[in-house]
């Protein structure tokens, strides 16, 4: 790609770069014909689209290869490494192939059920025995391991049937007899118990009961564009938007990780996609839904020497016969163009993919590009092509004839490649690049490995703190939840289970007040400069909401030094916090704002702390002039900046040594002595609140935690609540997900206000996720129940 755009001509470029909305057709137009007489374009695009060249198509030789492996990892009773290997043969195995290669497929089901068997993941190994049978309905051993699967699992009635099925296709005495013993055995034991397997159903709670029944509009603004507003007011934590994706596609770094359909962990037993070798899926269900295909080909043959009763020819087709995903009316089919073992699905990025996903949908519906609809009116999203720096603007280009030529080698004619159509192309990228949203899933750290010690003396240094963290999975675009701008300090919250949006209130939010979420930086997470400068950077525009806007307590001490003066309290700022002065002469009167504006009444615990901080900080001086960096704001006096950061310098590469210990478990005295020196030396000059003296105590927790002195892990983590507290609002999901540390660290200890810590947890969790908070954190029911045990010890 590089080389593509080294080779434009200068002049182009220039156009290019200067380029508005409406000159995309002509300089589009100028670059294809440029290409076009390019060969290392043609050798790009080769690369890229070529079914020959690619690296994604399924590989028969390769899938006996890893075959061959997880028989030697089996052997060695090594089966973990067993399961990835089948799981990696099954990727490259070809399944619509012949005879042969569905044997082949179904044998690597049952070989890694038969892992899963050992490995003790039952459901995991019934679904396998039952794709073998899908594939090969009289496969006698994929019947006996069902059988013995069933047994583990209490299905007494099912894994009588299932070994009966065993018996009667098994062609050896031996192995027969052997059968027959363990058949006798379960009908001894068989009692009338529900043979029914629960299969985990992702979404099964009733949201829809749980809307809260007001509506929302998408208004006009003066400085963000459109937004949306409730009609009327609206309580904490009501359930206010629900919306499945236009289209989505999952990021590079969570392919082998989690399904590329529904966004979940992956299970042990994937199901990788029938015609690539890229796409992974945590069930038939998933798979069909993104292909439109079936993961395994149902075979019609049957073994006609063997006579079997009625019964069991009806059980056999029950099990192997019936469809995987009949609840199913609608596939998506997203995954489908892209799964040809071409290379520019794995290769482009994520959001040019989303591009061609969303592309693809509309040519099915249009039945080609620029047809009936436009792309660009279809999706109704703003874009910003205009503010788009010009290597943005060249990249735009490049990528879209780049699709536009892969997307033609799998449609022909249905997708033109010339100036008007690549105009869309380019527009849809800024559309997304402005609309889309990050699939986010709470990952939870070890919250189930929690145990409370019978005594506190006998506990052996095990605790683990439980932290959870967001990891962005998927991106994905939905056209009402796009019209939802952005705030530092939001009052809705976005979740997902799996790929369904979710949006609830946060706080009491009055009718006709905008309802804004954050894309990412927050109020006490960085100051406004930060937070400006990232939003600039991801989403290319300035952000006006009111924290940016106004002074905040956060913004002033999360980054402050403290004044050398005794005695003195005051803030020291480490730089200019605004990037422009107008805003500090904008500071809201707090007395008459907080009494006359009923928006303002929401935030009044925030304003409070506004008040106090502008009575102590600014009583002094005449503040409007002097908030400038490296002088107190209470008393004027100077702090030499420049000698304190190199002061600092060594606390805070221990800061960073301690956080390297942790990840890498190699946490010593040593390291812990530095750390404590450097929290005293960040403590004498930083601001009481400043973020890095929370981050080193949070860091100090968890090192105690691993060393298994919990008391001190204890009262480290809750210094840093602290200062958490003052920076964000009490209720804010931050200190929730703190407050779940705290709560660990307090049982294990077998601390009896573990039960408070997790009532406010509960509380916040409850006003982040409402009715789905156990399943967005699962770990929390675990945390109660361990909590209660204690109270009843
Ligand atoms: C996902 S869209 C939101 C809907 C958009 N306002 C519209 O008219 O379609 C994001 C765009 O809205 C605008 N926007 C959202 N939040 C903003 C904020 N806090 N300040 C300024 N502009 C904002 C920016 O133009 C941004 O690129």
């Amino acid at each position: 790609m590089e080389e593509l755009k080294s080779a434009i001509p200068p002049s182009l470029k220039r156009l290019i770069s200067e380029s508005t909305v409406s000159a995309i057709p002509s300089t589009s137009s100028s670059l294809l014909q440029f290409f076009r007489q390019l060969p290392q374009f043609h050798q790009v695009v080769g690369d890229l689209a070529d079914r020959d060249r690619g690296l994604c198509g399924k590989n028969k030789e390769s899938a006996l290869e890893f075959k061959r492996s997880g028989n030697d990892c089996f052997a060695r009773a090594d089966y973990a490494n067993a399961l990835h290997f089948y799981s990696k043969a099954l990727r490259d195995a070809p399944s619509d192939a012949d005879v042969l290669g569905r044997n082949l497929v179904s044998t690597l089901y049952l070989n890694r059920a038969t892992v899963s068997h050992r490995l003790g993941l039952l459901e995991e190994c019934l679904r396998d025995c039952r794709r073998a049978l899908v594939i090969s309905p009289h496969y006698t051993k994929a019947w006996y391991r069902r059988g013995k699967a069933n047994a583990s699992l209490g299905n007494c009635e099912d894994a009588v049937r299932d070994l009966s099925v065993a018996v009667n296709l098994e062609l050896t005495m031996v192995e027969k007899r052997r059968i027959e013993s363990e058949l006798k055995l379960y009908m001894d034991r068989k009692e009338e118990r529900d043979g029914l397997l629960h299969s985990a159903s992702k979404n099964n709670i009733n949201s829809a009961a749980e809307m809260f029944h007001t509506q929302l509009e998408c208004v006009s603004t003066p400085t963000k564009g459109r937004g949306m507003v409730s009609v009327g007011d609206i309580p904490p934590s009501s359930l206010l938007h629900i919306e499945e994706p236009y289209s989505a596609v999952i990021l590079k770094h969570c392919r082998d990780t989690h399904c590329h359909f529904c966004f979940i962990e992956l299970p042990a037993d994937i199901v990788p996609c029938s015609s690539c070798t890229i796409a992974l899926y945590c069930s038939e269900q998933c798979h069909v839904q993104a292909t439109g295909q079936k993961a395994g080909s149902v075979s019609k043959s049957r073994h006609n020497h063997i006579s079997l009763s009625g019964d069991l020819e009806k059980y056999i087709a029950d099990i192997t016969l019936s469809d995987f995903c009949t609840e199913q009316t609608e596939h998506n089919s997203e995954h489908r163009h892209e799964c040809r073992g071409v290379n520019w699905p794995l290769v482009l990025p994520s959001e040019i993919v989303l591009a061609g996903r969303i592309l693809m949908k509309l040519v099915k519906q249009a039945r080609h590009i620029g047809g009936s609809s436009s792309v660009v009116e279809n999706l109704d999203l703003c874009h910003n092509y205009g503010d788009l720096p010009s290597d943005v603007k060249l990249y735009l280009h490049i990528h879209s004839i780049i699709l536009l030529y892969c997307l033609q080698k799998y449609c022909g004619s249905q997708v033109q490649v010339d100036g008007a159509n690549l105009s869309q192309c380019i527009i849809l990228i800024c559309q997304i690049k402005v609309n889309s949203i990050a699939i986010v899933r709470l990952n939870s750290l070890d919250a189930k490995e929690l145990v409370v010690p019978s005594t506190v003396s006998s506990f052996a240094g095990n605790a683990l703190t439980s932290t959870i963290e967001q990891v962005k999975v998927g991106q994905a675009i939905y056209s009402a939840g796009s019209l939802f701008n952005h705030s530092c300090q939001p009052n809705i919250h976005a979740y997902f289970l799996s790929r369904t949006l979710y949006v609830r209130s946060t706080e009491y939010v009055a009718a006709g007040y905008p309802l804004e979420l954050s894309y990412g930086p927050q109020v006490g997470q960085w100051d406004c400069k930060d937070r400006q400068q990232l939003l600039k950077n991801q989403y290319s525009f300035s952000c006006q909401c009111s924290s940016c806007s106004s002074i905040n307590f956060s913004d002033l001490v999360l980054n402050a030094f403290r004044c050398s003066k005794p005695n003195c309290f005051g803030v020291v700022l480490d730089r200019s916090l605004f990037h422009d002065k107008q805003m500090v002469s904008q500071c809201p009167d707090i007395h008459t704002t907080c009494s006359s504006d009923p928006h303002m009444q929401i935030r009044k615990l925030k304003s409070e702390e506004i008040k106090r901080v502008a009575q102590c900080v600014f009583e002094q001086t005449d503040f409007v002039h002097d908030i400038k960096p490296g002088v107190c704001l209470t008393c004027g006096s100077r702090v030499n900046l420049e000698k304190l950061a190199e002061t600092l310098n060594e606390a805070t590469q221990n800061s960073k040594r301690l956080k390297d210990a942790i990840v890498f478990n190699q946490v010593s005295a040593d390291t812990i002595s530095y750390s404590l020196r450097s929290l005293d030396l960040l403590r004498s000059k930083l601001h009481a609140y400043n973020k890095k003296i929370a981050e080193l105590e949070d860091n100090l927790a968890q090192a105690f935690c691993l060393l298994g002195e919990l008391q001190h892990a204890k009262s480290h983590c809750k210094a840093s609540m602290q200062i958490l507290e003052k920076l964000y609002d009490l209720n804010h999901i931050v200190i929730g997900n703190e407050l779940v540390k705290l709560a660990s660290i307090q049982l294990s200890l077998g601390d009896a206000d573990t039960i408070d810590t997790i009532k406010q947890v509960d509380t916040i969790f409850l006003l982040y996720y409402g009715s789905h908070a156990d399943i967005i954190f699962p770990q929390l029911e675990n945390l109660k129940r361990e909590a209660i045990k204690l109270v009843v010890q």
